[in-house]
């Protein structure tokens, strides 16, 4: 039973799937964490791996970039293949000053320029929010210094518009907005939708307001142990 976007049989992913943007981070997660990763699914090259990560089964999904794509393969997982939690790993641009290239963010909630979640619930501005239970898990799993911010972020639709606007950013960084990214609005929506979980963790790739430290594209793709781990444990709590 495969789906216009997805070739993996019934019983081919896991229940918990973490979700990076990047296909080819999806493949890297799965080489680091499962010897025994089997590819599910490679249309439109969004590639899908199972395996077992000490005795237990997990996923890893390349999610594209953006909340029409996300939210898509987020509602075909738990919509057709009975996945129960998604975990997406990605990178986010810092905004609140106190979040450094490098740190890690749990989103509490994602506010959003986008409209996915307004269809849903016409004339309501919905608020598109993380499982309490994942985001307790992965909190509970933050070691030693590791730097580790918990709240808001916001999930836009430009990568390169509303969210770097001088008037905005200060009111951003004014409101506890800890960075932007552009999916977990749309994949908290998908898992109210279906009564699932959802979680996002991000590795600060750049910042907004400074960008002197800001990653480079290789770094953005391989600088994420310190969120998988997290994630990790959230998937397998
Ligand atoms: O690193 P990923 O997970 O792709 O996340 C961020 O990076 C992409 C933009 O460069 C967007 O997908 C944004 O959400
Ligand atoms: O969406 C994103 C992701 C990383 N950095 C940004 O500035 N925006």
């Amino acid at each position: 039973m495969a789906t216009p976007h997805i070739s993996a049989e019934p019983g081919d992913f896991a229940p918990a799937v973490l979700l990076p943007g990047d296909p080819k981070r999806a493949e890297r997660i799965a080489k680091l964490l499962m010897p025994d990763a089997r590819l599910i699914s490679d249309v439109r090259g969004a590639l899908a791996f199972t395996g077992t990560v000490d005795g237990q089964p997990l996923s890893v999904m390349g999610s594209g970039m953006g909340m029409p794509s996300a939210t898509l393969y987020a509602t075909e997982l738990y919509k057709f293949y009975g996945v129960e939690r998604i975990i997406r790993v990605g990178t986010c641009g810092g905004i609140a000053r106190k979040v450094q290239v490098g740190d890690v963010v749990i989103a509490l909630g994602a506010h959003t320029d986008s409209n996915m979640n307004q269809q849903r619930l016409p004339g309501l501005n919905y608020s598109a929010v993380a499982s309490y239970d994942l985001v307790r898990a992965a909190v509970d799993a933050v070691e030693g210094d590791q730097r580790v911010h918990v709240g808001m972020i916001t999930s836009h639709d430009h990568f390169y518009f509303s969210s770097h606007d001088e008037t905005w950013l200060p009111l951003l960084d004014q409101y506890g907005v800890l960075g932007v990214e552009m999916e977990s609005a749309g994949i908290y929506g998908a898992a109210a939708e279906f009564g699932k979980q959802a979680l996002t963790v991000l590795t600060c790739s750049d910042h907004l307001l400074d960008a002197s430290h800001n990653m480079s594209a290789e770094q953005r793709e391989t600088s994420f142990q310190g969120a998988l781990r997290l994630a990790v444990a959230a998937a397998h709590s």
